[in-house]
Protein backbone atom coordinates (compact mmCIF):
# COMPACT_ATOMS: atom_id res chain seq x y z
CA UNK A 1 0.00 0.00 0.00
CA UNK A 2 1.32 3.45 -1.08
CA UNK A 3 2.25 5.84 1.62
CA UNK A 4 -0.51 8.06 0.86
CA UNK A 5 -2.86 5.11 0.75
CA UNK A 6 -2.74 4.24 4.13
CA UNK A 7 -3.01 7.47 5.19
CA UNK A 8 -6.56 8.28 3.58
CA UNK A 9 -7.56 4.88 5.02
CA UNK A 10 -5.97 5.86 8.92
CA UNK A 11 -8.05 8.82 8.73
CA UNK A 12 -11.12 6.93 7.20
CA UNK A 13 -11.18 5.02 10.14
CA UNK A 14 -10.42 7.70 13.06
CA UNK A 15 -13.27 9.60 11.73
CA UNK A 16 -15.79 6.38 11.40
CA UNK A 17 -14.37 5.18 14.99
CA UNK A 18 -14.77 8.74 16.34
CA UNK A 19 -18.19 8.96 14.79
CA UNK A 20 -19.37 5.74 16.45
CA UNK A 21 -17.91 6.58 19.58
CA UNK A 22 -20.02 10.18 19.93
CA UNK A 23 -23.28 8.26 18.38
CA UNK A 24 -22.90 5.70 21.45
CA UNK A 25 -22.00 8.63 23.49
CA UNK A 26 -24.30 11.16 22.64
CA UNK A 27 -27.45 9.42 21.04
CA UNK A 28 -27.37 5.91 22.72
CA UNK A 29 -25.97 7.35 25.96
CA UNK A 30 -24.09 4.39 26.16
CA UNK A 31 -19.96 5.03 26.02
CA UNK A 32 -17.87 2.87 24.07
CA UNK A 33 -14.80 4.16 25.12
CA UNK A 34 -13.25 6.31 27.70
CA UNK A 35 -13.18 10.09 27.43
CA UNK A 36 -9.65 10.74 27.77
CA UNK A 37 -9.38 8.35 24.58
CA UNK A 38 -11.76 9.59 22.70
CA UNK A 39 -9.96 13.11 23.20
CA UNK A 40 -6.42 11.72 22.27
CA UNK A 41 -8.31 9.98 19.30
CA UNK A 42 -9.98 13.51 18.30
CA UNK A 43 -6.44 15.33 18.61
CA UNK A 44 -4.75 12.44 16.21
CA UNK A 45 -7.70 13.21 13.46
CA UNK A 46 -7.11 16.81 14.15
CA UNK A 47 -3.83 16.52 13.49
CA UNK A 48 -4.24 14.50 10.32
CA UNK A 49 -6.51 16.69 9.12
CA UNK A 50 -3.99 19.53 9.18
CA UNK A 51 -1.40 17.71 7.44
CA UNK A 52 -4.43 16.26 4.65
CA UNK A 53 -6.75 19.27 4.72
CA UNK A 54 -7.57 17.87 1.13
CA UNK A 55 -9.74 14.78 2.42
CA UNK A 56 -11.49 16.45 5.87
CA UNK A 57 -14.81 15.93 4.94
CA UNK A 58 -17.99 17.78 6.09
CA UNK A 59 -19.63 15.17 8.07
CA UNK A 60 -16.02 14.65 10.61
CA UNK A 61 -16.42 15.48 14.15
CA UNK A 62 -14.12 17.61 14.02
CA UNK A 63 -16.07 19.80 11.68
CA UNK A 64 -18.98 20.11 14.47
CA UNK A 65 -17.22 23.20 16.19
CA UNK A 66 -17.20 26.35 14.23
CA UNK A 67 -14.52 29.00 13.56
CA UNK A 68 -15.98 32.64 13.42
CA UNK A 69 -18.71 34.03 14.52
CA UNK A 70 -22.06 34.79 11.91
CA UNK A 71 -22.88 38.40 11.55
CA UNK A 72 -26.16 37.50 10.82
CA UNK A 73 -28.24 34.89 9.89
CA UNK A 74 -30.23 34.54 6.92
CA UNK A 75 -33.70 33.70 6.61
CA UNK A 76 -34.77 30.60 4.83
CA UNK A 77 -38.32 28.99 3.73
CA UNK A 78 -38.89 26.27 4.68
CA UNK A 79 -39.68 23.43 2.04
CA UNK A 80 -42.51 22.18 4.17
CA UNK A 81 -44.49 24.11 6.08
CA UNK A 82 -43.88 23.97 10.19
CA UNK A 83 -47.71 23.98 12.17
CA UNK A 84 -48.80 25.05 15.15
CA UNK A 85 -50.39 22.97 17.51
CA UNK A 86 -54.23 23.02 18.92
CA UNK A 87 -54.05 23.17 22.56
CA UNK A 88 -55.95 21.22 24.85
CA UNK A 89 -55.84 21.83 28.68
CA UNK A 90 -57.69 18.85 30.01
CA UNK A 91 -59.15 14.83 29.27
CA UNK A 92 -62.45 16.73 28.22
CA UNK A 93 -60.70 18.80 25.92
CA UNK A 94 -59.08 16.21 24.28
CA UNK A 95 -62.63 14.01 24.18
CA UNK A 96 -63.73 17.09 21.99
CA UNK A 97 -60.61 17.62 20.09
CA UNK A 98 -61.58 13.86 19.41
CA UNK A 99 -65.05 14.19 18.45
CA UNK A 100 -64.11 16.93 16.14
CA UNK A 101 -61.78 15.17 14.07
CA UNK A 102 -64.26 11.92 14.20
CA UNK A 103 -67.16 14.55 12.75
CA UNK A 104 -64.81 15.05 9.78
CA UNK A 105 -63.72 11.04 9.22
CA UNK A 106 -66.12 9.13 10.43
CA UNK A 107 -64.57 5.66 11.00
CA UNK A 108 -65.58 2.57 12.25
CA UNK A 109 -61.91 1.54 12.22
CA UNK A 110 -59.82 0.80 15.66
CA UNK A 111 -57.53 3.94 16.10
CA UNK A 112 -54.74 4.25 17.67
CA UNK A 113 -52.69 7.47 18.83
CA UNK A 114 -49.04 7.76 19.72
CA UNK A 115 -48.11 9.89 22.93
CA UNK A 116 -45.39 11.62 22.66
CA UNK A 117 -44.06 13.72 25.99
CA UNK A 118 -43.91 17.71 24.50
CA UNK A 119 -40.30 18.30 25.64
CA UNK A 120 -40.36 22.46 26.39
CA UNK A 121 -37.30 23.59 24.00
CA UNK A 122 -37.48 24.80 20.79
CA UNK A 123 -38.75 23.58 17.26
CA UNK A 124 -36.11 23.32 14.42
CA UNK A 125 -35.91 21.97 10.92
CA UNK A 126 -33.02 19.74 9.84
CA UNK A 127 -32.91 19.45 5.74
CA UNK A 128 -30.33 16.33 4.90
CA UNK A 129 -29.06 16.01 1.14
CA UNK A 130 -28.03 12.59 0.16
CA UNK A 131 -27.48 12.04 4.11
CA UNK A 132 -25.91 15.10 4.78
CA UNK A 133 -26.65 17.67 6.83
CA UNK A 134 -26.73 20.87 4.73
CA UNK A 135 -29.01 22.97 6.70
CA UNK A 136 -30.57 23.68 10.23
CA UNK A 137 -33.28 26.37 10.64
CA UNK A 138 -35.21 27.73 13.42
CA UNK A 139 -39.09 27.27 13.36
CA UNK A 140 -39.52 30.88 13.21
CA UNK A 141 -43.65 31.42 12.31
CA UNK A 142 -43.58 28.00 10.40
CA UNK A 143 -42.71 29.44 6.66
CA UNK A 144 -39.66 31.15 7.05
CA UNK A 145 -36.64 30.92 9.21
CA UNK A 146 -33.44 31.49 10.35
CA UNK A 147 -30.25 29.51 9.27
CA UNK A 148 -28.49 28.58 12.21
CA UNK A 149 -26.72 25.32 10.72
CA UNK A 150 -23.36 26.24 11.83
CA UNK A 151 -24.87 26.18 15.59
CA UNK A 152 -27.16 23.05 15.20
CA UNK A 153 -23.77 21.13 13.51
CA UNK A 154 -22.78 21.68 17.17
CA UNK A 155 -25.51 19.51 18.84
CA UNK A 156 -23.70 16.45 19.31
CA UNK A 157 -26.53 14.21 19.05
CA UNK A 158 -27.51 15.54 15.48
CA UNK A 159 -25.90 13.47 13.03
CA UNK A 160 -24.30 15.00 10.41
CA UNK A 161 -24.21 12.23 8.00
CA UNK A 162 -27.71 9.34 8.21
CA UNK A 163 -26.43 5.80 8.83
CA UNK A 164 -28.65 4.89 6.14
CA UNK A 165 -27.11 1.49 6.13
CA UNK A 166 -30.53 -0.83 5.70
CA UNK A 167 -32.00 2.57 3.41
CA UNK A 168 -31.32 3.06 -0.11
CA UNK A 169 -29.80 6.81 -0.52
CA UNK A 170 -32.46 9.26 0.03
CA UNK A 171 -31.96 12.19 -1.96
CA UNK A 172 -33.69 14.71 0.19
CA UNK A 173 -34.64 14.27 3.95
CA UNK A 174 -36.34 16.79 6.24
CA UNK A 175 -36.32 16.05 10.04
CA UNK A 176 -37.90 18.11 12.65
CA UNK A 177 -37.76 17.99 16.57
CA UNK A 178 -37.08 20.01 19.29
CA UNK A 179 -33.62 21.60 20.60
CA UNK A 180 -33.61 21.59 24.50
CA UNK A 181 -31.05 22.28 27.36
CA UNK A 182 -31.21 19.52 29.77
CA UNK A 183 -32.16 20.82 33.36
CA UNK A 184 -28.29 20.96 35.07
CA UNK A 185 -26.66 22.16 31.84
CA UNK A 186 -29.59 25.18 32.08
CA UNK A 187 -28.67 25.53 35.54
CA UNK A 188 -25.25 25.14 35.12
CA UNK A 189 -25.23 28.22 32.66
CA UNK A 190 -26.99 30.39 34.44
CA UNK A 191 -24.40 29.58 37.36
CA UNK A 192 -22.14 31.59 34.73
CA UNK A 193 -24.46 34.11 34.31
CA UNK A 194 -24.87 34.69 37.59
CA UNK A 195 -21.07 35.17 38.07
CA UNK A 196 -20.40 37.43 34.96
CA UNK A 197 -23.06 39.68 35.82
CA UNK A 198 -25.51 38.96 32.85
CA UNK A 199 -29.10 38.06 32.85
CA UNK A 200 -30.09 35.39 33.86
CA UNK A 201 -32.32 32.76 31.48
CA UNK A 202 -35.95 32.84 32.91
CA UNK A 203 -35.73 29.42 32.09
CA UNK A 204 -34.88 25.85 29.90
CA UNK A 205 -36.98 27.21 26.60
CA UNK A 206 -35.87 30.46 26.48
CA UNK A 207 -32.19 29.65 27.05
CA UNK A 208 -32.41 26.63 24.34
CA UNK A 209 -33.85 29.31 21.65
CA UNK A 210 -31.07 32.01 23.29
CA UNK A 211 -28.55 29.60 22.11
CA UNK A 212 -29.78 28.45 18.87
CA UNK A 213 -29.50 32.43 17.81
CA UNK A 214 -25.96 33.03 19.31
CA UNK A 215 -23.92 34.44 16.39
CA UNK A 216 -20.56 32.63 18.17
CA UNK A 217 -20.84 28.49 17.36
CA UNK A 218 -18.18 28.09 19.68
CA UNK A 219 -20.17 29.49 23.09
CA UNK A 220 -23.08 26.97 21.52
CA UNK A 221 -20.96 24.07 21.24
CA UNK A 222 -19.69 24.60 24.87
CA UNK A 223 -23.62 24.72 25.91
CA UNK A 224 -24.50 21.31 25.34
CA UNK A 225 -27.74 21.42 23.61
CA UNK A 226 -29.74 18.19 22.90
CA UNK A 227 -32.05 16.96 20.41
CA UNK A 228 -35.37 14.82 20.55
CA UNK A 229 -36.54 14.31 16.99
CA UNK A 230 -40.06 13.59 15.91
CA UNK A 231 -41.36 14.18 12.43
CA UNK A 232 -39.60 12.76 9.02
CA UNK A 233 -40.22 13.78 5.64
CA UNK A 234 -38.60 12.03 2.57
CA UNK A 235 -39.09 13.90 -0.47
CA UNK A 236 -38.44 12.51 -3.98
CA UNK A 237 -40.30 9.46 -2.76
CA UNK A 238 -43.87 8.92 -0.85
CA UNK A 239 -43.09 8.36 2.44
CA UNK A 240 -45.40 5.88 2.64
CA UNK A 241 -43.26 3.08 0.92
CA UNK A 242 -40.96 3.58 4.01
CA UNK A 243 -43.12 4.52 7.04
CA UNK A 244 -46.78 3.99 6.87
CA UNK A 245 -47.61 5.49 10.73
CA UNK A 246 -45.84 7.86 12.98
CA UNK A 247 -44.70 5.23 15.14
CA UNK A 248 -42.98 4.11 11.95
CA UNK A 249 -41.42 7.07 11.35
CA UNK A 250 -40.08 7.50 15.15
CA UNK A 251 -38.51 4.01 14.72
CA UNK A 252 -36.70 5.05 11.31
CA UNK A 253 -35.70 7.74 12.95
CA UNK A 254 -33.78 6.31 15.67
CA UNK A 255 -32.82 4.07 13.19
CA UNK A 256 -31.31 6.53 11.19
CA UNK A 257 -29.31 8.07 14.01
CA UNK A 258 -31.40 10.26 15.77
CA UNK A 259 -32.84 10.53 19.59
CA UNK A 260 -36.25 10.00 19.98
CA UNK A 261 -36.97 10.19 23.11
CA UNK A 262 -37.70 6.73 24.72
CA UNK A 263 -41.15 7.61 26.51
CA UNK A 264 -43.47 7.51 23.51
CA UNK A 265 -46.19 5.31 23.82
CA UNK A 266 -49.09 3.41 20.91
CA UNK A 267 -52.49 4.32 22.81
CA UNK A 268 -55.25 2.13 21.73
CA UNK A 269 -57.78 4.91 22.94
CA UNK A 270 -58.01 8.23 24.34
CA UNK A 271 -58.47 6.35 27.54
CA UNK A 272 -54.87 5.01 27.39
CA UNK A 273 -53.55 8.42 26.11
CA UNK A 274 -55.25 9.70 29.74
CA UNK A 275 -53.42 7.04 31.60
CA UNK A 276 -50.23 8.36 29.94
CA UNK A 277 -50.79 12.02 30.56
CA UNK A 278 -51.65 11.57 34.45
CA UNK A 279 -48.89 9.19 34.67
CA UNK A 280 -46.38 11.50 33.17
CA UNK A 281 -47.51 14.69 35.23
CA UNK A 282 -45.76 13.73 38.04
CA UNK A 283 -43.33 11.22 36.36
CA UNK A 284 -41.91 13.95 34.33
CA UNK A 285 -40.66 16.06 37.16
CA UNK A 286 -37.96 13.13 37.54
CA UNK A 287 -36.38 13.87 34.07
CA UNK A 288 -33.64 15.82 33.25
CA UNK A 289 -35.51 17.86 30.90
CA UNK A 290 -38.61 20.08 31.32
CA UNK A 291 -41.97 19.11 29.46
CA UNK A 292 -44.91 21.42 29.24
CA UNK A 293 -47.51 18.46 27.84
CA UNK A 294 -48.06 15.40 25.74
CA UNK A 295 -48.42 15.96 21.57
CA UNK A 296 -51.12 13.10 20.76
CA UNK A 297 -51.02 12.37 17.22
CA UNK A 298 -53.50 9.90 15.13
CA UNK A 299 -50.42 6.94 14.37
CA UNK A 300 -52.15 6.39 10.52
CA UNK A 301 -50.62 8.89 8.05
CA UNK A 302 -53.52 7.72 5.71
CA UNK A 303 -55.77 9.00 8.69
CA UNK A 304 -53.69 12.32 8.84
CA UNK A 305 -53.65 12.59 5.23
CA UNK A 306 -57.07 12.42 5.45
CA UNK A 307 -58.29 15.16 7.84
CA UNK A 308 -55.01 17.28 6.73
CA UNK A 309 -54.65 20.75 8.09
CA UNK A 310 -56.46 23.92 9.66
CA UNK A 311 -55.35 27.49 8.67
CA UNK A 312 -52.78 26.58 11.55
CA UNK A 313 -52.10 23.18 12.61
CA UNK A 314 -52.97 19.75 11.63
CA UNK A 315 -56.70 18.15 12.58
CA UNK A 316 -54.96 15.05 13.24
CA UNK A 317 -53.12 16.19 16.53
CA UNK A 318 -52.94 18.12 19.84
CA UNK A 319 -50.92 18.89 22.70
CA UNK A 320 -52.37 18.17 25.66
CA UNK A 321 -51.08 20.69 28.31
CA UNK A 322 -49.84 20.10 31.87
CA UNK A 323 -50.93 22.92 33.97
CA UNK A 324 -47.99 25.97 34.24
CA UNK A 325 -47.88 26.39 37.54
CA UNK A 326 -45.75 23.46 37.48
CA UNK A 327 -42.93 24.67 35.36
CA UNK A 328 -42.18 27.32 36.76
CA UNK A 329 -41.90 26.58 40.36
CA UNK A 330 -39.21 23.85 39.48
CA UNK A 331 -37.45 26.43 37.59
CA UNK A 332 -37.59 29.19 39.75
CA UNK A 333 -36.25 26.54 42.58
CA UNK A 334 -33.23 25.72 40.29
CA UNK A 335 -32.73 29.84 39.27
CA UNK A 336 -33.07 30.95 42.81
CA UNK A 337 -30.20 28.31 44.47
CA UNK A 338 -27.70 29.35 41.39
C1 LIG B 1 -45.62 17.66 13.60
C2 LIG B 1 -46.55 18.26 14.64
C3 LIG B 1 -47.14 19.56 14.08
C4 LIG B 1 -47.69 17.29 14.93
C5 LIG B 1 -45.79 18.53 15.90
N1 LIG B 1 -45.55 19.80 16.23
C6 LIG B 1 -44.84 20.10 17.35
N2 LIG B 1 -44.65 21.43 17.61
C7 LIG B 1 -45.53 22.36 16.86
C8 LIG B 1 -45.75 23.60 17.63
N3 LIG B 1 -44.52 24.21 18.02
C9 LIG B 1 -44.49 25.57 18.15
N4 LIG B 1 -43.35 26.12 18.64
C10 LIG B 1 -43.30 27.46 18.76
C11 LIG B 1 -44.40 28.26 18.41
C12 LIG B 1 -45.55 27.63 17.93
N5 LIG B 1 -45.58 26.28 17.81
C13 LIG B 1 -43.51 23.38 18.62
C14 LIG B 1 -43.38 22.04 17.97
C15 LIG B 1 -44.34 19.04 18.19
C16 LIG B 1 -43.60 19.24 19.35
C17 LIG B 1 -43.16 18.13 20.08
C18 LIG B 1 -42.36 18.35 21.30
N6 LIG B 1 -42.14 19.60 21.71
O1 LIG B 1 -41.90 17.38 21.94
C19 LIG B 1 -43.50 16.81 19.62
N7 LIG B 1 -43.11 15.70 20.29
N8 LIG B 1 -44.23 16.65 18.49
C20 LIG B 1 -44.64 17.72 17.77
N9 LIG B 1 -45.35 17.48 16.64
Amino acid sequence: MTQIKSEVKQIEELRQLLQQASYAYYVLDTPIMEDTVYDRLYRELQQMEIEHPELVRLDSPTQRVGEKPAIHFTSVRHNIPLYSLENAFNIDELQSWEQRWRRQLPTTDAVEYVSELKIDGSAIALTYENGILVRGATRGDGVMGEDITQNVRTIRSIPLRLNLTDLENLEKVEVRGEAFLPLDVFKQINEERQKAGEQLFANPRNAAAGTLRQLDSRIVAKRRLDFFAYTLHISGRDDASIANTQWEALELLEKMGFRVNPNHKLCASLAEVAEYYQYWDTERLNLPYMTDGVVVKLNSFKLQEQLGFTQKFPRWAVALKYPAEEAPTRVENIAVNV
